[in-house]
Order: structure tokens, then C-alpha cells, then sequence
């Protein structure tokens, strides 16, 4: 359930007409509800209330310091994955004791900063890392507390570039030889063994793969425990999915109930690292059409240019991700068409949706749904397109959490030759 509804045939993000942030901000113009947000985080919060947990927030979701400092008065933890989100996280006012650090590529400039600041614990993927990270703990006289990422191979039937729980992908160490690096990291002095972590892929829609992958990863709990090594949490990942068009993926509370079932009995703190599932159906992207060019044969496509494009949201272009794409507000006289849906980027992938069944005039106002995560996120600023601003809902008021940027700010830092 979201807050993006429509009363007297107009669009609302909760008690805000989007005609309304047309008009005060501009398009493109990313939109988010404070409610949607806080109704998921507690949701989710409540399905888990039977287990000893922590909801660390996956940042590359939504790194908006609005939406991160909404998301730590609500109590929750972080998970990040270079020292950028970090710093994000610390301004908005989350606590870095409550925060996880994972990427498969963590530089010793970012693991000192995480050790100075006191994170809760690093998702180790790689042995090289392991060493790396007991150096540069020992140089500080500090142990660093450690999951290793173990990769369960499980299929979890999603986008191939988007799954990371398979033998083939790049992240985490194999399960086969998780003991064994265990027991390398539990002798070694900068380190300090705390937990086990796993995160499978994103945008999963099925539970099956959730269960198949924790049940090895508790195996692997209990063969450590069999040589000593006992760990405090088990970190599940992220990766539950969102409907986008007619996908049904499981209720948060069924998703946390599977968990909780899991470990339940077991003296382990369960963290998770939801992303997509909090954010993602509480953000629209507001834009405008500016030109129509309708086909002139009957097969011919018909062509609506919008103001956003490709730079502002990636996901159908790099993954052929369905977005809704609805009229802010009731057609007038106009019949309905098939449009494709497109940006001004000089590129053949640049298109919001394909075949979408519109009443549309120029002008008109589009709102791109489930484009709260992976959306600014991703955004970049390809043909010289500064990123649109992002504006937090809540209830009758329209916050600016971002401004617009502007062509200055693209060029900063760049000179012509000679430079004096
Ligand atoms: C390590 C890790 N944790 C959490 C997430 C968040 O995933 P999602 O947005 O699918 O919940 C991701 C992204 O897939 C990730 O790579
Ligand atoms: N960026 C992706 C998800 C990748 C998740 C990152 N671990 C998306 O939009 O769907």
C-alpha cells in the first residue's frame, strides 16, 4: 500500500496535488511519500517483533539524506557499501554503531574510516579482503568485527544481472569453503568473528530461495559451532521484491515470518537489509510531455517525449524494468494510443515504457510509479542532463530534500587547457 492516490481525478503524493510540485519545482522531479515509507518500516519492523533483530536500511536503494533521516528516527540501522553511503548515513543522523558495510571491494582508506567511526560489523567476500582488513585493523590496534558473505548457490529467480547468489557471481566466498576461512579469521588478531552473512540477489517475488539459502547458511552456523567458532548474528541480506505490474511477492510479514521461523530457538540476532521493499512503491518520478509525434502509417509507433529520460531512471534501459506510467490527471477530449514512452537522450534505449495505452496532449503531466529505490540512486547526468531534485511528502507538506541540480554544478572542477 502507498499514498500516491487520486482525488478529484488529480494525482496526490498524501495531501499534495502533483500539479502542485509541478509548478513549485519543475519536472523532472522525483516525489516521496514520508507515510509510505513509515507504514513499510513498520510493517516490517512488526513481522520481525518476535525475534531479536536489526533492519539495517540498504542505502543504494535511496541514499537521500530526507529519506535516511527519516528512516533513523524510525529506528533504524544501515547497510552500506563504500564510505560515501557512510558519511550519508552519519549526516542524516543515523548511528554507526548500527551499521554493516558490504561490497566486494572495500579500499583500506574506507576500512579505516569505518574502523575509526565504530561500524557494527564488515560483510567480508573474498579471503584477499579478510587479510586486508586484519592489516589495517592491526595498524589501528583495533579488531574489526567480521561476517564473511558466504554465497549458498541458490538460484533466486530474478534479473541475471541483479542475482548474486550464485557460484558464478562475483560476490561473496563459496559456502564449500566458508569453514575454513572462518577458522583463517578466527586466528587472526585484527579480527573479530561475529557473524555470518548472505545476500542471495534482488527483487526476489518467490520465498523458496530465501528458505533454501538460510538453511545452508545455518548448516554452516552448526559446523562452526562444531569447531568453536560460535557467531552472534545471522545477516539475511535484502532482496525482497516489489510489485512493479503483476508480480505477488510475498507480504513483508510472510517474509519475516519465514525468517523468524528459521532461526527461532537459535541464540542469533537476525539482521536484514531491506532496500527496494521499504522505499521503492513510496517514490514516483514526476514528468512532462513535451512533444508528441504521433506515427503516420497505422503500423508506425507513435512517440511521446517526455522531460525524463534514461539519466533520471535507468531501470527500464538497463534492465528492461516495467514501470507504471500514469496521467496525473483525468485525459480531456483526447482518444487513448499506444505511446512509446521516451526521453531526449540520444540513445535508441532511452525509454520509460513501451506500448502504453495513454490519452495524452503536450503538457501533460506523467508520474513513472516504483521509483523509489534504484531510481535517483542511479540516476547520472549523461548529455549534460543535470539530476532531477527530490521532494519528501509529508502529509500536506512538500519538503525539498534535494535541489535540482543546475549546469554549474555538472561543470565543477573541470578547466579548459591552458589552465593558468
Ligand atoms: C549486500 C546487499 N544488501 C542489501 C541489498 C538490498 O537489496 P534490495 O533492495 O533488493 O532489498 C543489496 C542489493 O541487492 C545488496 O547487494
Ligand atoms: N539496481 C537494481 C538492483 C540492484 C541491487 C543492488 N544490490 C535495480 O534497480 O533493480
Amino acid at each position: 500500500m502507498d499514498h500516491f492516490v487520486y482525488r478529484g481525478g488529480v494525482l496526490h503524493a498524501e495531501d499534495v496535488p502533483l500539479p502542485d510540485i509541478a509548478a513549485r519545482f519543475g519536472t523532472p522531479c522525483y516525489v516521496y511519500s514520508a507515510a509510505t515509507i513509515t507504514r513499510h518500516y513498520r510493517v516490517f519492523e512488526a513481522a520481525l517483533a518476535d525475534v531479536d533483530h536489526e533492519i539495517c536500511f540498504a542505502v543504494k536503494a535511496n541514499g537521500n539524506l530526507g529519506v535516511l533521516g527519516l528512516l533513523a528516527d524510525l529506528g533504524s540501522g544501515f547497510d552500506i557499501v563504500s564510505v560515501g553511503e557512510l558519511e550519508r548515513v552519519i549526516t542524516a543522523g543515523g548511528d554507526p554503531a548500527r551499521v554493516v558495510f558490504s561490497g566486494v571491494g572495500k579500499r583500506v582508506d574506507e576500512i579505516e574510516r569505518a574502523l575509526e567511526i565504530g561500524i557494527a560489523c564488515f560483510n567480508v567476500e573474498s579471503e584477499a579482503e579478510l587479510v586486508r582488513i586484519d592489516a589495517v585493523a592491526q595498524r589501528l590496534g583495533v579488531r574489526a568485527p567480521i561476517s564473511l558473505r558466504v554465497n549458498p548457490d541458490v538460484d533466486a529467480g530474478t534479473h541475471p544481472y541483479i542475482a548474486t547468489g550464485l557460484k558464478e557471481n562475483k560476490f561473496g566466498v563459496d559456502i564449500g569453503r566458508a569453514e575454513t576461512l572462518y577458522a583463517r579469521a578466527a586466528d587472526m588478531p585484527g579480527l573479530a568473528v561475529r557473524g555470518v552473512d548472505c545476500h542471495i540477489g534482488s527483487q526476489l517475488t518467490r520465498l523458496a530461495p530465501f528458505r533454501d539459502a538460510i538453511d545452508r547458511v545455518l548448516a554452516l552456523i552448526d559446523r562452526l559451532a562444531a569447531r568453536g567458532i560460535t557467531v552472534d548474528h545471522l545477516d539475511v541480506g535484502g532482496g525482497l521484491g516489489i510489485r512493479y505490474r503483476d508480480e505477488t511477492p510475498p507480504s513483508p510479514a510472510e517474509y519475516a515470518a519465514a525468517l523468524s521461523e528459521r532461526v527461532a530457538g537459535r541464540d542469533l540476532k537476525l539482521v536484514c537489509e531491506p532496500g527496494r521493499v521499504l522505499v521503492g512503491n513510496a517514490g514516483i518520478l514526476l514528468t512532462r510531455v513535451e512533444l508528441l509525434k504521433p506515427g503516420a502509417e497505422p503500423e508506425d509507433r507513435h512517440f511521446a517525449i517526455v522531460d525524463a529520460a534514461m539519466n533520471d531512471l535507468l531501470r527500464p534501459a538497463l534492465y528492461d524494468g516495467w514501470h507504471a506510467i500514469v496521467p496525473v490527471a483525468e485525459a480531456g477530449a483526447v482518444a487513448p494510443r499506444p505511446w512509446e514512452i521516451v526521453g531526449p537522450i540520444c540513445e535508441t534505449g532511452d525509454f520509460l515504457g513501451h506500448d502504453r495505452e495513454l490519452a495524452l496532449a503536450e503538457g501533460d503531466l506523467l508520474a513513472v510509479r516504483s521509483a523509489g529505490a534504484y531510481g535517483f540512486a542511479m540516476a547520472s547526468t549523461y548529455n549534460a542532463r543535470p539530476r532531477p531534485p527530490e521532494v519528501l511528502v509529508d502529509g500536506a507538506a512538500a519538503h525539498e530534500v534535494r535541489a535540482r541540480e543546475t549546469v554549474a554544478d555538472l561543470m565543477r572542477g573541470e578547466r579548459r587547457l591552458p589552465i593558468a
